[in-house]
């Protein structure tokens, strides 16, 4: 299993290049069953769980391949789909699985999908997926750990999901791409990769409206076309792996400029990082960050997009735990995303948890220690404080990285971070 070392003290600076988003790779990937003509994706990141849903694609008779020559190249020919689903085996480790669910059903009228289990970070059922496809019709059982759906064809539907749901508004827009009439999607999700998946469905022929808004709007079509081509749809900059970097050098100290990133996915972290005394500048794909002093404590909340996203709060908290002052972080998406916490502890940070508040007490130096990685963005968390902590920090557990940073202390190292993966 695979551990990364960390000697920390050292200052980031330099240039590093963003990758494509995770979060939009892998519902761009599953929209790709939506037709029986190839689709081209680029600027697809490296990760394990784009491997993962390359598995899952071949897996039910798709042809699903990364460029040997283009890295960043992924074609899938989903004309020869042989079975529709999608095994427990490859649902358990990635939960986003869910996303072949909408687009089979569309396209094959039937889909058995392994329910997801509970993860880390919490319960995350999906309930609101199955109640939208019911309400489009589709009749859905689930039994031995299965969702089973079937449907003649779906039909145009009203839907006001109980919460804001990511996957479920992506899903539910997929399933109506090619759904009989009208769907309407109340209280949909405006994070920027449901506009990326959006764009991408309407290059292949989709008709949707009002797409990164809470009211997305899609007149069903008969077929979708493929997206041939050397760039077909090109996936959005992974902002999520973009503030990583940013909070890992407004704790370091340093100067950072990001390419291919996209500063206007990033709004609400931005403000807190300048808040916390760190000197941001961006253009149109560019964020330069540069820190020289102490970081000031920061209190924030997470929430839906536009607001401070759940996926930065356990990085943005080991800024804090080297800040000046105290820092009350506020949990509000997932109910148990604070296991970081304990492993900070263990680096000597001062955090005390109360339900889904977090004070953080900021220290003056943290101290290397063995620390164990509980989740994607606990790892990251766990890194950046490796990066200042004194003497030697070891995180293991990176699996957990693996799944949504693409090199991570490859490009660390690229800044001077003295970090290396050991392998065992
Ligand atoms: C692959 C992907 O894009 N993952 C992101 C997506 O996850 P994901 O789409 O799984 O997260 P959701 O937006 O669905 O979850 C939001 C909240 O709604 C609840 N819920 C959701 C669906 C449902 O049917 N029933 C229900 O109760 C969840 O338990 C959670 O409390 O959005 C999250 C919130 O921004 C991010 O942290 C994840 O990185
Ligand atoms: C929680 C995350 O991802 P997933 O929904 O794929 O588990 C994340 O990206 O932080």
């Amino acid at each position: 299993m695979d551990k990364l070392l960390i000697r920390g003290g050292r200052r980031l600076n330099g240039e590093v290049t963003v990758s494509g988003a995770k979060n939009a790779a892998l519902p761009e990937l599953c929209a790709a069953l939506l037709t029986a003509e190839p689709v081209t994706l680029t600027n697809v990141p490296r990760l394990q769980d784009v491997n993962t849903t390359l598995q899952l694609l071949r897996n039910m008779g798709a042809r699903a391949e990364r460029s040997e020559q283009q890295p960043d190249l992924v074609q899938i020919d989903a004309s020869q789909v042989t079975s529709p689903e999608a095994p427990y085996d490859l649902v358990k480790t990635m939960r986003a699985s869910i996303l072949v669910l909408g687009p089979l059903l569309a396209r094959f009228g039937e889909a058995t999908v392994s329910l997801p289990g509970g993860c880390a970070i919490g319960s995350r059922p999906v309930d609101q997926h199955i109640k939208g496809l019911q309400a489009m019709g589709a009749e859905i059982v689930v039994e031995h750990g299965y969702i089973i759906a079937k449907a003649k064809r779906l039909k145009g539907a009203r839907i006001t999901t109980d919460m804001v749901t990511v996957t479920g508004t992506e899903n539910l827009l997929m399933a109506a791409t090619l759904a009989e009439g009208e769907t309407v999607l109340e209280n949909a999700a405006q994070e920027p990769e449901i506009p990326d998946l959006a764009e991408m469905l309407i290059a292949m022929g989709a008709k949707i409206e009002g797409h990164g808004t809470g009211k997305i709007r899609i007149q069903g079509v008969e077929r979708l076309h493929g997206l041939p081509g050397p760039v077909g749809h090109r996936i959005i900059p992974d902002r999520i792996e973009a503030g990583t970097f940013l909070c890992a050098v407004a704790a370091t100290g340093g100067d950072v400029v990001l390419r291919h990133a996209c500063a206007a996915h990033l709004d609400a972290v931005i403000e807190k990082l300048r808040e916390a005394g760190a000197t941001i500048e961006a253009g149109d794909d560019w964020i330069r960050v540069r820190a020289d002093r102490r970081p000031r404590a920061v209190s924030f909340r997470t929430s839906e997009y536009p607001a401070f996203p759940t996926d930065m709060q356990a990085q943005f908290m080991a800024l804090n735990c080297i800040a000046d002052g105290a820092a009350k972080v506020t949990e509000t998406i997932f109910e148990n995303r604070f296991m970081h916490v304990n492993e900070l502890l263990r680096l000597g940070a001062r955090i005390e948890v109360d339900g889904n508040t977090a004070v953080v007490r900021g220290v003056e130096r943290l101290s290397g220690a063995t620390v164990m990685a509980t989740d994607l963005r606990a790892s990251a968390s766990l890194v950046i404080a490796g990066l200042v902590a004194e003497g030697e920090t070891v995180v293991d557990r990176i699996y957990h990285l693996d799944r949504g940073y693409d090199r991570m202390e490859v490009k660390l190292r690229g800044l001077g971070a003295d970090i290396e993966r050991v392998t065992l």
